[in-house]
């Protein structure tokens, strides 16, 4: 998913097609979820913060029709100590079809190096969970 900060903020369009289907025709609530937390991770960028989610929650408001664009929104709404709180919003044209807050957790880039995955080397210049 490409996304785009402007003022703050992170966007994306994104598409979803048969491959996310859950009832005929409409988007899966787990790609729903996926999209919203992929997003928030695309504000732990622009924060040049490493972290993880620790609690997800969901609002679907309005069936998510495949083939359709679709804009994201996520924000980071406040932090506190580690802790940062996030919320997002997935729209289908004017309508709000998903609404997201999470609650993230910073850690230390040896979180992710622990996959055995090169972690991207601007990574390693981000202060990690002992920064808050
Ligand atoms: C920079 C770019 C990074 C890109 C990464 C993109 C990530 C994309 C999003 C993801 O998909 S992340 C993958 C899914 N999430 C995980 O795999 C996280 C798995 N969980 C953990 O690794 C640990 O549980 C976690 C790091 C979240 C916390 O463990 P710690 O031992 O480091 O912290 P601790 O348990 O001491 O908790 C720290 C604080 O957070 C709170 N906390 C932790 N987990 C919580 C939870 N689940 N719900 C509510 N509060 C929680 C906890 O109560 C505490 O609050 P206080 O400081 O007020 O005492």
């Amino acid at each position: 998913m490409q996304m785009q900060a402007v003022d703050g903020e992170v966007h994306a369009d994104l598409t979803l097609d048969g491959r996310m289907e859950g009832a005929p025709g409409l988007a899966h609530g787990g790609a729903i979820a996926a999209a919203l937390d992929d997003l928030f991770g695309g504000v732990l960028v622009l924060l040049e913060t490493p972290a993880v989610t620790a609690r997800l929650n969901v609002e679907y408001r309005l069936p998510v029709p495949l083939h359709t664009p679709l804009h994201l929104v996520a924000r980071c709404t406040a932090t506190e100590g580690r802790k940062l709180h996030m919320a997002g919003t997935m729209s289908a044209g004017e309508a709000i079809v998903a609404e997201a807050s999470a609650m993230f957790v910073r850690v230390e880039i040896a979180h992710f190096e622990a996959s055995g995955v090169p972690v991207p080397d601007a990574w390693r210049s981000w202060g990690g969970a002992a920064r808050g």
